[in-house]
């Protein structure tokens, strides 16, 4: 490492924050932690980096880390993000995400701080012209979730154009799977997302799968989604940061290769050996038949390319994290004591 940086990650305790950690790590770069812990886990902060528990919404705290430390950088991953959740509590995102953000924008422009990394999300394609998604496509919000995310991007655009602040505004579609060092992996409470709820299944910790809907215009009937590896997620944000010297970008991030929510069942059957009991239910509010990405740009820009490609590496990672820690960071959480 010839240049170790010091990076502020905000939500670094949760899940996508908390492999981009390890991966700051591995490279030899200092890190600061900055989480409410509202879902994250203390467990999955190393004890390498600095950890201060404290919420966005509070800007004395956020002052105080903002003089304690010189960053090169900050990485903003904390949010409120379950798409359900925001159709019923509008409110609570369009205010809420916005708020934290622009007092962290704030803070990390009055520190001097020149560069800023985002979680953005595919959810900003509510009405996609084409399949895949690439950076062209118009933006058109499907949920107050994805809205917050786009009055983020604008604020950014924004501090950029009035202050130099350089962002990175990354569009991940579904992040999945666990870091090979099996340490750390995807403990959300409740938990929305469809992999760790099959694997629940398959583990008989659920009585079975609900899929939301089979008579989706796709192959099979069910919803068909871009599953990219939390850590080639991590691997684009390390990337973005030397393309940020020169300017402000957005990328969408996927694998470009969509599967249905069946394809996910029978995956997690052939890697787990068991069987997963499967319900059909209602179509869920909010979601659309297909959603792929196009992530040519971030390839040709920058070279990035995805380590674990296929939906088996994916899948792998996620049971082999939850065979280990079947109680998640509850597991890690009592051994420490
Ligand atoms: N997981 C996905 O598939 C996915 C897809 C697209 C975008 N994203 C975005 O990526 C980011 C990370 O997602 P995740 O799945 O890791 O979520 P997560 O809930 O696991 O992590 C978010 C972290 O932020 C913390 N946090 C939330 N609000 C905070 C606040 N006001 N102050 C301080 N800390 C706060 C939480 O405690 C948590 O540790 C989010 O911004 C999310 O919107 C995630
Ligand atoms: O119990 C379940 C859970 C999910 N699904 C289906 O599985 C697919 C994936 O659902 P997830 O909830 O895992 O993920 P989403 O595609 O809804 O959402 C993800 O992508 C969004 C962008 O589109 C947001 O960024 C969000 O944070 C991120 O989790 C969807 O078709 C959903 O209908 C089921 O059938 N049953």
């Amino acid at each position: 490492m010839t240049n170790p940086k010091t990076i502020l990650v905000t939500g670094g305790a949760g899940y996508v924050g908390s492999h981009c950690v390890a991966e700051l790590l591995d490279r030899g770069h200092r890190v600061v932690v900055f989480d409410n812990l509202r879902q994250g886990h203390a467990a999955a902060v190393p004890p390498e980096a600095a950890f201060v528990q404290a919420d966005l919404a509070d800007p004395e705290a956020l002052a105080r880390v903002f003089a304690q430390w010189r960053f090169d950088a900050v990485f903003h991953f904390a949010a409120l993000s379950v798409v359900g959740e925001s159709m019923r509590d509008p409110h609570a995102y369009l205010h809420g995400n916005t708020v934290t953000s622009l007092n962290l924008i704030r803070a990390t422009v009055e520190a001097g701080v020149r560069k800023l990394v985002f979680s953005s999300t595919a959810n900003l394609f509510g009405s996609p012209s084409r399949m895949p998604i690439d950076e062209d496509e118009a933006i058109d919000p499907g949920s107050p979730y994805g809205e917050s995310k786009f009055m983020i991007e604008r604020a950014l655009h924004w501090a950029d154009r009035c202050h130099g602040l350089r962002s990175a505004c990354l569009r991940y579609f579904n992040a999945a799977g666990a870091h090979p060092n099996g340490r750390i992996g995807e403990d959300h409470s409740p938990e929305t997302h469809l992999i760790p709820l099959v694997l629940d299944a398959a583990a008989g910790k659920r009585p079975h799968i609900e899929i939301f809907g089979d008579d989706y215009a796709t192959p099979d009937g069910t919803c068909v989604r871009d599953y990219i590896h939390v850590c080639d997620l991590a691997d684009a944000h390390l990337r973005v940061l030397d393309a940020l010297e020169e300017r402000s970008v957005r990328y969408n991030l996927g694998n470009g290769t969509g599967y249905s929510v069946r394809e996910v069942i029978d995956a997690v059957e052939r890697i787990t050996g068991n069987r997963v009991p499967v319900v059909v239910g209602p179509r869920r509010p909010g979601d659309l038949p297909v959603l792929i990405a196009s992530s040519e740009r971030i390839r040709r820009d920058l070279g990035w390319q995805p380590r674990f490609p296929g939906l088996d590496a994916i899948i792998g990672g996620a049971w082999a994290w939850r065979c280990a820690h079947p109680q998640g960071y509850r597991t890690l959480a009592k051994a420490a004591e």
